[in-house]
């Protein structure tokens, strides 16, 4: 089994692109929601994130405006919070792949690979980019963001010229549909005959 990390910064279209995937027939493990999950009503995490975070949890699971408001601008709590959550997505990925054991190629959808170290026991890591003009336009037009949330969280995140830099292959989502599906069938193709690494 080959396994594909696909990545890219907010607004580049990795979701629209990991659904090609699945089109294509890949399954794709997405690591988001996998957080969403556990830390979701009667979510396996919910109480590891109450003792460690009185107040940011209730009967909807955590709430994840609270928990983001304690943790995004402090590296210590973010970094308690990932102690609690990466081991947790580590083990339902491991799920993921022990059902998928038959499949030639799989995808994992990981926001932020690059910036969390997740590339180990991948075999190609994949890059969705769009120009900067296009990534923001996206991403101003969803309800609730403004210019300064969307500064802060590319902040956070590695340019995405790095990503290309270090990316085995890219995906250009700043075209039409059309030819990102190609683009993900031609990759797909690729490493279904052993071309890809
Ligand atoms: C902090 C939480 C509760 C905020 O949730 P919320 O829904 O409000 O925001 P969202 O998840 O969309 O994140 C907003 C932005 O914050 C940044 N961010 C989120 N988690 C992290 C992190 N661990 N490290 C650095 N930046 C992060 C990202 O750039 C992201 O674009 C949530 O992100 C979380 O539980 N994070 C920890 C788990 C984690 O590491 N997830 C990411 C990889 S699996
Ligand atoms: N060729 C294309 N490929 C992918 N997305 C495209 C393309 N053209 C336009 N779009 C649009 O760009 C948007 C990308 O959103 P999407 O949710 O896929 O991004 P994302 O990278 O997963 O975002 P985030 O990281 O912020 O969750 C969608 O509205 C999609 O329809």
């Amino acid at each position: 089994m080959k396994i594909l990390g696909l990545t890219g910064s907010i607004g580049m279209g990795k979701s629209t692109v990991a659904a090609m995937f699945e089109e294509a027939g890949v399954p794709v493990f997405d690591a988001d929601a996998a957080v969403h999950r556990l830390q979701g009503p009667g979510g396996a995490l919910v109480g590891a994130i109450e003792a460690a975070f009185p107040g940011t949890t209730g009967p909807e699971g955590v709430d994840r405006a609270r928990l983001g408001a304690q943790v995004l601008g402090d590296a210590a709590a973010l970094a308690r919070l990932e102690a609690i959550v990466h081991p947790a997505v580590a083990e339902m990925r491991q799920r993921f792949l022990a059902d998928h054991e038959d499949a030639p190629l799989v995808v994992f959808d990981i926001p932020l690979l690059f910036e969390k170290g997740g590339a180990a026991g991948l075999d190609a890591v994949v890059v969705v980019s769009a120009p900067p003009e296009v990534q923001r336009a996206r991403v101003l037009a969803r309800p609730g963001m403004t210019a300064e949330k969307f500064e802060r969280i590319l902040a956070l995140q590695m340019p995405d010229a790095e990503k290309r830099a270090r990316a085995d292959s890219i995906i250009d989502t700043g075209v039409p549909h059309e030819d990102t599906r190609a683009q993900v069938r031609q990759l797909v193709s690729c490493f279904l005959d052993g071309k890809g690494r």
